[in-house]
């Protein structure tokens, strides 16, 4: 049997004294790409900062690669891109110097010898090599988003975890890092990817799990929202809150892909 790249049992998270994440079970073998979904306040972010050790765990279990949540996961083959953080963390900082801090994990606070070299063969493969000596604060919200991607990608990560990664990029971009991670999919990286839109990344998807007020509704064959929400053309920029009060049922509408 395969092992999983990512095991969760029972998971809860409790932040200011709310229930975000209620009960949430997800195995994810290796070399999967699975898509998180759900409207805006579904708990998408909260669940995999909590599955990273980022946000702590009210209740529940957690294995990353073979390992219990702690020091014993392999963290230098884990990566990840969270949502909109400022790339520099407000230290003056070059794109390069974020990207080989990327090389860096808590066993590991020597960076390697090629971490130039790889630094910039990441920023290259994100199309933004050009932007390497530029201070991060200088740059644009898409560009910084793919310096932070190719943070995560100098890894050389077996896990990856990308928290809508695509938004504020191009189109021409997103195609592009799509290509990336099916080339890492190929390699047999795991993806877990939190995404609003399906869009460029639909034929890597393997499975598809959506969240609703902390709890996985759906988990399966990759589904896709209706038309209006899923169509190429549907300029999705108005949110989706998810309804303070839990009702039964689905918040989206969804359909098995073909
Ligand atoms: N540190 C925090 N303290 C208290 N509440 C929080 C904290 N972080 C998030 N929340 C709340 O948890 C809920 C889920 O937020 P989360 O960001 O996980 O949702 P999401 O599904 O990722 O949404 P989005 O699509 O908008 O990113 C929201 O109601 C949010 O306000």
């Amino acid at each position: 049997m395969t092992e999983a790249a990512l095991e969760a049992t029972g998971v809860h998270v409790t932040l200011g004294g709310q229930q975000i994440v209620r009960g949430v079970d997800l195995l994810v073998p290796s070399g999967q790409v699975l898509a998180l979904l759900g409207a805006n306040g579904s708990g998408k972010s909260t669940l995999v900062r909590s599955l990273l050790g980022v946000v702590p765990l009210a209740a529940g279990q957690v294995r990353l690669l073979g390992a219990p949540l702690g020091p014993r996961v392999p963290w230098d083959r884990v990566g990840y891109v969270p949502q909109r953080m400022a790339a520099g963390g407000g230290v003056p900082t070059t794109a390069l110097e974020v990207v080989v801090s990327g090389t860096l994990h808590g066993r590991r606070l020597v960076p390697p010898r090629d971490r130039r070299a790889r630094a910039r063969a990441a920023l290259e493969e994100l199309g933004v090599g050009d932007l390497q000596d530029r201070r991060v604060q200088e740059l644009s919200g898409g560009q910084q988003q793919r310096v932070l991607i190719a943070r995560a990608l100098v890894r050389r990560p077996r896990l990856l975890v990308l928290d809508e990664p695509t938004s504020g990029i191009d189109l021409p971009t997103q195609e592009a890092f799509v290509s990336t991670v099916a080339r890492l999919r190929d390699e047999g990286t795991t993806v877990v990817v939190i995404l609003h839109e399906i869009g460029p990344f639909a034929p890597l998807i393997d499975r598809t799990v959506v969240l609703r007020h902390g709890r996985v509704v759906h988990d399966g064959d990759p589904v896709h929202a209706r038309a209006e929400h899923g169509g190429a053309g549907h300029d999705h920029t108005h949110p989706h809150a998810d309804p303070a009060t839990p009702q039964d049922g689905p918040d989206l509408t969804l359909g098995v892909a073909p």
